[in-house]
């Protein structure tokens, strides 16, 4: 990266893959990544390498999240490096697989950009999740696509947190981008899921074919809501959950949350309020995988995100 009058010159790329299937059982992904291995008229641009992936063949095939285990946590460096010994867990000789097919990740070689294409049971719209707040292309992108899906909104979650950050299956790409779009209930195709995702997806590849062309795009600002806390359900001394999701709660992702508001309902009836001392904004509220991950949703902060203008590298 070289930088003159405040213009950050970054490699073309080249090279994208866009993921469905990561978890076996969220439809909108699935579906369109099929669509497009059997015909990818709408995916290509001009010079651009453009691979539709089915990151977890099993699972889609038993709509099931995993088999073995969840196969958007295995992407570390303990798992990468394994000796490839028989009896390794299904998602972890996948996760082998896609780094040697798509990466090694954190290498000149890897691919430049994979889009993930998830599904969430919680009422987030649509969202894109990033893992560096330093990453001028995913930020550019991200105004670009923000921009042009207006009026309908398109929050950014920003997943930079030292402890609650995971090992994704995107993370093998230079500029890893997560595509969450809900409310879909699991093993369940919407139409309007669907269509919001394809449509996300057609301005983020136009991005990258405007960017390959040589196009200057000016500094910009990004609002982001970056990942603070994980909230848990109360539970009992065997770990089994004692309340829900309050009602004035459920489905109010990207709403402020204050002290003293509903969090919980027990069952037998008794609120459980807020008591944080900062107003926060819960999303992946009620998530239907989140369950087995202890987590009935996740807090965030707002924050305004700002990014250089950036142009391709002259060669
Ligand atoms: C509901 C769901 O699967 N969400 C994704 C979010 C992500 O891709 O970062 C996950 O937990 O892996
Ligand atoms: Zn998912």
């Amino acid at each position: 990266m070289s930088s003159r009058t405040n213009i950050s010159c970054l490699q073309e790329a080249a090279r994208v893959a866009i993921f469905g299937g990561t978890h076996g059982n969220e439809m909108s992904g699935i579906t369109l990544v099929n669509m497009w291995i059997q015909n990818s008229a709408e995916i290509e641009r001009n010079g651009l390498l453009i691979k539709p992936f089915i990151s977890n063949p099993r699972a889609v095939e038993k709509c099931s999240r995993y088999i073995a285990t969840d196969l958007n946590r295995a992407f570390t460096p303990e798992n990468l490096s394994a000796p490839d010994v028989e009896g390794l867990p299904y998602e972890v000789q996948r996760a082998k697989e896609i780094n040697r097919m798509f990466g090694p990740k954190g290498s000149a070689d890897a691919y430049d950009v994979i889009f993930d294409l998830h599904n969430t049971t919680s009422n987030m719209g649509s969202t894109l999740i990033l893992e560096s707040s330093t990453d001028l292309f995913n930020l550019q992108m991200v105004h670009y696509i923000k921009k042009a899906m207006a009026p309908h909104t398109c929050s950014v979650l920003l997943n930079e947190h030292p402890q609650l950050k995971y090992s994704t299956t995107r993370s093998v790409a230079k500029h890893p981008v997560g595509l969450e779009v809900g409310p879909q209930p699991q093993g369940v195709l919407r139409s309007n899921v669907f269509e919001s995702m394809r449509t996300i997806l057609k301005h983020a590849l136009d991005f990258i074919e405007i960017f390959n062309s040589g196009v200057t795009f000016p500094p910009c600002t990004v609002d982001v809501f970056r990942v603070q806390e994980r909230m848990d359900y109360p539970r009992d001394t065997n770990g089994n959950i004692t309340a829900m999701v309050h009602p004035h709660l459920q489905d109010c992702d990207w709403e402020p949350l204050n002290r003293g508001d509903p969090m919980f309902l027990t069952f037998d009836g008794r609120t459980v309020l807020y008591e944080g001392a900062n107003t926060v904004y819960p999303t992946f509220i009620n998530e239907a995988a989140y369950y087995e991950k202890q987590q009935a949703f996740m807090t965030t902060g707002r924050e305004i995100l700002a990014a250089n203008a950036i142009r391709k590298a002259c060669k």
